[in-house]
């Protein structure tokens, strides 16, 4: 999605919660200068181009739906983890690292491509972790792009993984371990959660 395009939805999702733009938009730099120049998309672009993908949310469902995932397995955060636990190494992790274990290093190190996204609130974990990570690597943000730093829309970790799905030309779009109207969670996740569903619906995924 081109960033004209993405914009009005943001600007809506910032006056939703209060966050504000300029705290992401320094947060995409931090994340930029962390990461130095790596810029993995093109083989990130390589695991989904025309080929089935599952995106895995991290939905109390998600161990009773594993059996559907086929093809390039995408996990939102910490379905990383339920995922590694299962046996199944994801091709990307898509995260803004409030999920990060080192379950997350492992991973990198294994050559899963970590897919780090950065935003106002996580400017500490993007300092811990992204150092931390050696292997493949794709920076992003939901404010204006920067050279290396991606705006593949989406907003939470787990749309901004079906997002990216449909922008890099997945060839099928699978979607398991999301639960949209999870009363489970609290308020703000609850918010997150109600995000994700409109988004998804822009792009022709009614959850
Ligand atoms: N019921 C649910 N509970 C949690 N996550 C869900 C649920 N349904 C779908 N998801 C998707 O799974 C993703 C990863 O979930 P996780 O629990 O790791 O959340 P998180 O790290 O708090 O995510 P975010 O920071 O994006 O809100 C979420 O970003 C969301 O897109
Ligand atoms: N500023 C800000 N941006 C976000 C946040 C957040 O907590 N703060 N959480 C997200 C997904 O959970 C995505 N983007």
């Amino acid at each position: 999605m081109r960033f004209a395009d993405w914009e009005p939805h943001y600007t809506a999702i910032l006056e939703y919660f209060g966050f504000e733009r300029e705290a992401d938009e320094a947060a995409a730099r931090l994340l930029a200068d962390l990461a130095g120049g790596r810029d993995d998309l093109g083989l990130l672009e390589a695991l989904i181009r025309d080929r089935p993908v599952t995106v895995c949310g991290n939905a109390p469902s998600l161990p009773d739906e594993l059996g559907r995932i086929e093809g390039t397995v995408l996990a939102a955060d910490a379905a990383a983890e339920v995922l590694v636990n299962h046996g199944i190494r994801p091709d990307a992790v898509f995260t803004d690292l409030d999920g990060a274990t080192d379950v997350f290093v492992d991973l990198s190190e294994q050559g899963t491509v970590m897919v780090v996204h950065a935003h106002g609130d996580n400017l500490p974990l993007l300092r811990h972790w992204v150092p931390r990570l050696p292997g493949p690597f794709v920076a992003t943000t939901q404010a204006a792009p920067l050279p290396h730093v991606h705006n593949l829309g989406g907003f939470t970790d787990g749309d901004r993984a079906v997002f990216a799905a449909d922008d890099l030309g997945a060839a099928e779009i699978r979607i398991v371990g999301f639960d949209l109207a999870d009363k489970n969670v609290d308020p703000l996740k609850r918010g997150k959660l109600f995000w994700a569903g409109e988004l998804l619906r822009l792009i022709g995924h009614d959850l």
